[in-house]
């Protein structure tokens, strides 16, 4: 049952409830991972709903960025003071999903003090460090960043130009940033909220560089909260989306602070000037292996939001006809529709399933790494890039679908699809650009190719098992295993012929650099083919282990929409292995898949349980009363507090005026 149906709704979309054939609260323990998780966020969310300042003061499209701000920072203070009895204190899952619920996806203060100060502090700093900051942090008494990006450099970490020197006689590093590129330039909340940063800085020891590390640096009075002498900071102004967060700008002028304040649980300065080296050279990376680890989650949620909205106003929307002249028919009902609709519905089910995998292998290694082993960080720094492209990308597609499946109405910030969208595509860039780490999961295959050729397949991970293997003939009798096989046909060939041209251009005698740019774009879609195979395999086990058999059932609707839709969308790279009749075939069965799944498709994303409060979307109502709220809507736009406006008296009206004469 679709545990949505409402007296008062529109009854178009209730329609679409009944017709389901699951319980969408059993769905939502599925997509969440457990009955608890999924019913503690129906809980928080009955919970705030109750709370009235938690409420907001005025739809965020209406306000400005100051207000924006201001809202985000006054809600952030009233959960600091709530939060003990609306959640668990100690689930970072619980935090981030309040906040969500409360300031919406725009940013604020607290965003990156969660997810990449707290962090840190816990994983890379001792635990006297530990002992010092990360109570006061928790306890939000300080408010924290993450300045790593300069003005001059973001991808390329090891031409970062903040320098920490070491100065043995005061026991002190001292900050600088030499040049205007070196500027610090889009920490998130570093612009005017935090007093504190971990800040990534070359170490100087003895006038030797031993690359970035992290720092604790205060930035702020903890009284005043006025820049620190020896501090320039500031906000870089606002961005396509994503403005209620103040991203900023940082410099150094020999600012210092103590030996004690570089994060020292893996490196280490010795009060001699001794340097000891971390067990793994990039595990001071680690903080944005973790946040890669979660983005597959996050982006698959913005993607659900998106799709929330367009597949609900999709089932109220009619325009045009079918065989019923009589009444307009459901625009949901136009296999066009269903067609920009529902392989993203599956993608986001396959890239929540994947992600809350990542979140657990990344677990799993802080563990390891915490026990000394670090073998592990290679495989999942690998994974982690290439996912983060390929989710980043696709969902960015998907949310532009589900805007233009709205037709005018999606253009309008009452559908709040633009803002999904900028946020989200934030993260093709942030947490490395795409194509960078796209490059960083091809030197894995590369290497993974070279070791079949060096005779050592028997070492490959489980991931790149494939790569060894010697498919060439597919029985269309076609199940998921046997699409799986598809994929790792096409996701095989082009990983070979990448590696191939790259090690042909070597062998020419051009420079691994340039041999390595050369191949580069082949060796890019190789990696989205890596990863999407990974997705699809994530989703058929993920499938696979469901036990409540109606929720079984539509899993496998949609999984066949996945499927079949994937391969469909690279059938280039399997011209060599499938017929044109083939093709056919699984063109039709895609058809056919989005009919399947038609009748369930407003409870699939109804069982996302994303709260009217989260969503802030006139069209994505739970209750589907759209017209009326967006008459009320325009009707409340500040610009309508008056009927005439300045621009008419003081510049329209005049300029009539005297035409007249
Ligand atoms: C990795 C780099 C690209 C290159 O690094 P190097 O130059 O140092 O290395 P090499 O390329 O030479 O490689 C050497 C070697 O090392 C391996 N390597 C590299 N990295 C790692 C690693 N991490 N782990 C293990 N191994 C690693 C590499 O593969 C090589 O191996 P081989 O020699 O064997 O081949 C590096 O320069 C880099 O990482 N660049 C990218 C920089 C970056 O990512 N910056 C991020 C800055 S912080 C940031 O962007 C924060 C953004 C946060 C924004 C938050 C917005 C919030 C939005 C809202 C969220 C709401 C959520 C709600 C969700 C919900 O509701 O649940
Ligand atoms: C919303 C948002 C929030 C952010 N928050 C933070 C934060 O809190 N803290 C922080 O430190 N940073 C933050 N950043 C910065 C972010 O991490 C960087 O912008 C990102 O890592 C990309 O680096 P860049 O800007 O230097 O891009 P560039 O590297 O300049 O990219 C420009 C182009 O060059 C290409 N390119 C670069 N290198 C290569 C290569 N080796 N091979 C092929 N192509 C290449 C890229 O693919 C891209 O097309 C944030 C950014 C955004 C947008």
């Amino acid at each position: 049952m679709n545990q949505s149906i409402k007296p008062g709704d529109n009854p178009d979309l209730t329609e679409e409830r009944l017709s389901g054939t699951f319980d969408t609260n059993s769905m939502a323990a599925v997509i969440y991972g457990s009955d608890k998780l999924a019913q503690r966020r129906r809980e928080i969310s009955e919970a705030v709903s109750r709370i009235p300042e938690l409420q907001d003061s005025k739809p965020c499209p209406f306000m400005t960025r100051e207000e924006k701000i201001l809202e985000g920072s006054r809600k952030s203070a009233i959960l600091n003071r709530l939060l003990p009895g609306l959640i668990d204190l100690d689930s970072f899952e619980e935090t981030v999903f309040i906040h969500q619920e409360v300031i919406g996806i725009e940013g604020h203060p607290l965003a990156l003090h969660e997810s990449l100060f707290i962090p840190p502090i816990a994983t890379q700093g001792t635990d006297e460090q530990q002992k010092k900051w990360l109570g006061r942090a928790q306890r939000r008494e300080i408010i924290g960043c993450y300045a790593q990006t300069e003005l001059g450099h973001g991808s390329n970490l090891r031409a970062l130009e903040t320098t920490a020197t070491f100065d043995i006689s005061s026991q002190e590093f001292i900050l600088n940033s030499p040049t205007i590129t070196s500027l610090k330039w889009w920490p998130g909340a570093l612009g005017k909220s935090a007093n504190w940063s971990i800040v990534i800085a070359n170490l100087i020891v003895h006038d030797k560089n031993h690359g970035p590390h992290p720092f604790m640096v205060q930035l702020r009075d903890e009284k005043s909260h006025e820049p620190l002498p020896g501090i320039t900071v500031g906000d870089i102004g606002p961005k396509m989306a994503f403005n209620g967060a103040d991203n900023g700008f940082l410099g150094f002028e020999n600012y210092r602070i103590p030996r004690e304040n570089m994060l020292m649980r893996h490196s280490k300065v010795t009060p001699d000037g001794g340097y000891i080296r971390p067990p793994h050279a990039k595990i001071g990376y680690s903080g944005m292996v973790r946040v890669r680890s979660r983005m597959a989650a996050e982006q698959g949620l913005f993607l659900a939001h998106a799709l929330t909205i367009a597949v609900r106003y999709s089932a109220i929307r009619r325009q045009g006809y079918l065989e019923d002249r009589s009444r307009e028919v459901k625009v949901l009902d136009y296999q066009t529709q269903q067609h920009r609709l529902f392989p993203s519905i599956a993608r986001a089910y396959a890239f929540i399933f994947c992600g809350f995998e990542t979140i657990r292998l990344y677990d799993q290694l802080l563990i390891d790494v915490q026990n000394g082993n670090t073998s592990g960080m290679a495989d999942l720094h690998a994974l982690t890039s290439g996912l983060k492209s390929v989710v980043t990308h696709q969902t960015g597609e998907g949310i532009e679908q589900a805007r233009m499946a709205c037709g005018g109405h999606g253009y309008s910030m009452a559908s709040y699809i633009s803002e999904i969208y900028g946020v989200a595509i934030g993260g093709c860039t942030y947490e490395g650009e795409n194509m960078v780490m796209l490059l960083q999961l091809a030197r894995y295959l590369v290497k993974s190719i070279e070791m079949i050729q060096n005779g050592k397949s028997k070492n490959l991970g489980p991931m790149v098992a494939y790569l060894a293997a010697n498919e060439s003939e597919i029985d269309l009798n076609l199940g998921p295993n046997e699409y799986l096989k598809v994929f790792q046909y096409a996701a095989r060939s082009q990983a070979w012929r990448a590696t191939e041209k790259f090690q042909k251009l070597r062998n020419s005698g051009m420079s691994k650099e340039q041999a390595w740019n050369q191949a580069s774009v082949e060796l890019t879609r190789a990696s989205r083919l890596h990863t999407r195979l990974y997705i699809m395999s994530t989703f058929i086990n993920h499938v696979g282990s469901v036990v409540d058999q109606k929720i079984k059932k539509v899993l496998i609707d949609l999984l066949n929409v996945h499927i079949t839709y994937e391969v469909m969308d690279i059938g280039i790279y399997v011209q060599g292995l499938l017929s044109s009749d083939q093709m056919d075939l699984i063109r039709n069965q895609l058809y056919v898949s989005l009919e399947t799944i038609r009748p369930n498709a407003v409870s699939l994303v109804d069982s996302f349980q994303i709260s009217d409060m989260q969503l802030r979307s006139v069209l994505g109502r739970r209750d589907g009363n759209v017209y009326e709220n967006l008459f009320k809507w325009a009707k409340s736009c500040p610009l309508n507090d008056k009927d005439v406006l300045e621009s008419v008296t003081k510049y329209l009206k005049p300029m009539m005026d005297k035409s007249k004469l």
